[in-house]
């Protein structure tokens, strides 16, 4: 058996269990390999959730292979780890069921079991009687706990199976504490339930039962986490969740919500101290690991979790951040960030400003400048929420002494050549003019190859540019995003370019819009060198 002895989770009466191993892996277009599910395993660990369910050992070879080499390669510092399967099969018994010899092979302290406790399901998918099932719970959990393990029991469809025969689900709830499980789960399997419906089911179910109870929410009425947090109300001290709530259809609490809500929010101390700090972080560590892009709008770890787009918010935050966040976003590791769009105020800009160091002190006039210009801008199709970069070239634009722009523009010309064997190749020419501190002008003429007329126009630019400006050597693209704004309509509809560059330290984004793609690529081609320029 494992013998790692982690830390319980710091509130011993309280469990955070995650299963993103196993209900997590059920999610459409996830598909861990071990590696992954290993890395994924000492994320969670991390934030100092008390178990981990790792998956189902003997019906996935994987997840058979994950609890081997987990033996030797998991060292978890909070976290026990738990191997999920099924009760035994009707009919047969339990020291004769290959699946639950495959629970025990995989070592772990903890088994979760799932157990039918809707009487439809028993009698229409087991195809067993009401009798066999409370046998098949009492057996297997017995059968595990007298092997050494700690067993948790799921009972799987419990709140629909409570609507229909309340009497069933808490026999099979006492025949597993009975035979020694040490928490029941309450499940929402099909998702369906809300917060007000599992309150009065938990109570109910309390004044029944003795014993641990536990919840598992999955999120088909997007409530998986309010009916979790209605559930501890009434008295669970055992919640299952899912890293960014992956899972079956919908997907299942998330825990990073579980987790900061509990702590934040009901005070529960279910984290060891300076876990809460690595939310953001892990989320979004596993989301790459998933394959999946992290969701910007999640609570409390998505990158706008804490963006303030209002001018109104901005004008109050300027005073305060309490007033417009619920949390300080440092407490899980996030950040606050001011958006500057067509929305903004004048206190939008000055905080912008601010967060870019710029300092606007004294410069009201320029401030207001700026709200306006935005403004304008934004309504021919400019965006500069997405874009920092530009949005810093335009605010120091405005200020006394600003720097000159870095070359004046003759002019350019890209050319696009389909040859004959197929092969595309484009070719840009740039002409500008450098200015000297002595008021000399240099002309220069560069010329570039690439496998499109941006990239060529790129690669003509900073060759004209880099004898004066050599760190644009270590610039480059590093992606290219098209947007028809398609409200002015056909083929003259308005296209806005962002660019994201980097110099391999940092990266940055610009933006350009016109009618024609180059022209709206070049601006921002120019913005982006320019930055580098000033800021590298
Ligand atoms: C609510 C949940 O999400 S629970 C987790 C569900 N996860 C998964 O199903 C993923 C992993 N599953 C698998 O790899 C496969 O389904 C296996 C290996 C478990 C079973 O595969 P098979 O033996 O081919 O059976 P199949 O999937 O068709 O049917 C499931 C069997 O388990 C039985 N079963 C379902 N729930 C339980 C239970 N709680 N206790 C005992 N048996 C159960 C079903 O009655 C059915 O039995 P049958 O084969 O005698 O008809
Ligand atoms: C156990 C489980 O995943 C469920 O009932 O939804």
């Amino acid at each position: 058996m494992a013998t790692d002895s982690p830390t319980p989770s710091v509130s011993a009466d309280f469990h955070v269990f995650d299963t993103t191993l196993r209900d997590g892996a059920q999610r459409e277009g996830i598909s861990f390999s071990v590696a992954d599910k290993l890395a994924t395993a000492r994320l969670l660990d991390e934030i100092g959730v008390g178990y981990i369910e790792g998956g189902w050992p003997g019906a996935l070879p994987k997840d058979t292979e994950f609890f081997a080499r987990a033996r030797t390669e998991l060292k978890l510092r909070h976290a026990v780890l738990v191997a999920f399967g099924a009760t035994r099969k009707a009919g047969v018994r339990v020291e004769d069921d290959p699946q639950v010899r495959a629970l025990l092979d995989a070592e772990t302290p903890v088994v979760c079991l799932v157990a039918k406790s809707d009487v439809r399901h028993v009698r229409d998918a087991l195809r067993t009687t009401l009798e066999e099932n409370l046998a098949m719970v009492a057996d297997t959990v017995a059968f595990l706990v007298a092997h050494g393990r700690r067993v948790f029991v799921d009972c799987e469809h419990f709140f629909d199976g409570y609507a229909a025969d309340p009497d069933y689900g808490v026999q099979v709830l006492r025949a597993a504490f009975g035979a020694g499980a040490e928490v029941g789960v309450l499940c929402d399997t099909n998702g369906g339930m809300l917060p007000m419906g599992v309150a009065r089911v938990v109570a109910d179910v309390r004044s029944r039962v003795e014993g641990r109870l536990g919840i598992h929410c999955q999120d088909d009425t997007g409530c998986a986490v309010a009916n979790s947090l209605a559930a501890v109300e009434a008295g669970v001290t055992h919640v299952q969740g899912t890293a960014n709530g992956y899972g079956e259809r919908a997907g299942n609490a998330d825990t990073f919500a579980l987790v900061a809500n509990l702590v934040t929010k009901m005070g529960l101390p279910v984290v060891p101290a300076g876990c809460l700090a690595e939310l953001q972080r892990v989320s979004h560590a596993i989301a790459e690991l998933a394959n999946i892009a992290p969701d910007d709008h999640q609570p409390y770890v998505g990158t706008s979790a804490f963006a303030h787009k209002a001018g109104l918010h901005a004008s109050a935050i300027k005073v305060s951040p309490e007033l417009y966040n619920h949390l300080d976003p440092a407490v899980v590791g996030n950040d606050m960030r001011i958006l500057v769009t067509e929305m903004a105020g004048r206190a939008s800009v000055e905080l912008k400003g601010r967060e870019l160091g710029v300092d606007l002190d004294g410069h009201a006039d320029v401030v207001g400048t700026v709200v306006d210009r935005v403004k304008v801008l934004e309504a021919d199709g400019w965006s500069f929420e997405a874009a920092d970069a530009s949005f810093e070239l335009l605010l120091r634009s405005q200020l006394p002494g600003a720097p000159a722009p870095l070359f004046e523009l003759e002019s350019y010309r890209t050319t696009v050549e389909h040859w004959g064997n197929g092969v595309v190749v484009s070719e840009a020419t740039v002409k500008i003019h450098l200015h000297d501190d002595d008021g000399t002008v240099e002309r220069v003429i560069s010329t570039g190859e690439g496998n499109g007329p941006v990239n060529a126009l790129d690669n003509a630019l900073r060759q004209a540019l880099v004898s004066r400006h050599p760190e644009l050597a270590d610039v480059s693209l590093a992606d290219y995003k098209v947007r028809i704004l398609g409200w002015k309509g056909g083929t003259s509809a308005t296209t806005r370019v962002l660019i994201d560059t980097t110099d391999g330290v940092g990266e940055w984004t610009t933006v350009g819009v016109h009618d024609n793609i180059v022209e709206a690529s070049w601006h921002a081609l120019v913005d982006a060198l320019t930055y580098a320029v000033r800021h590298r």
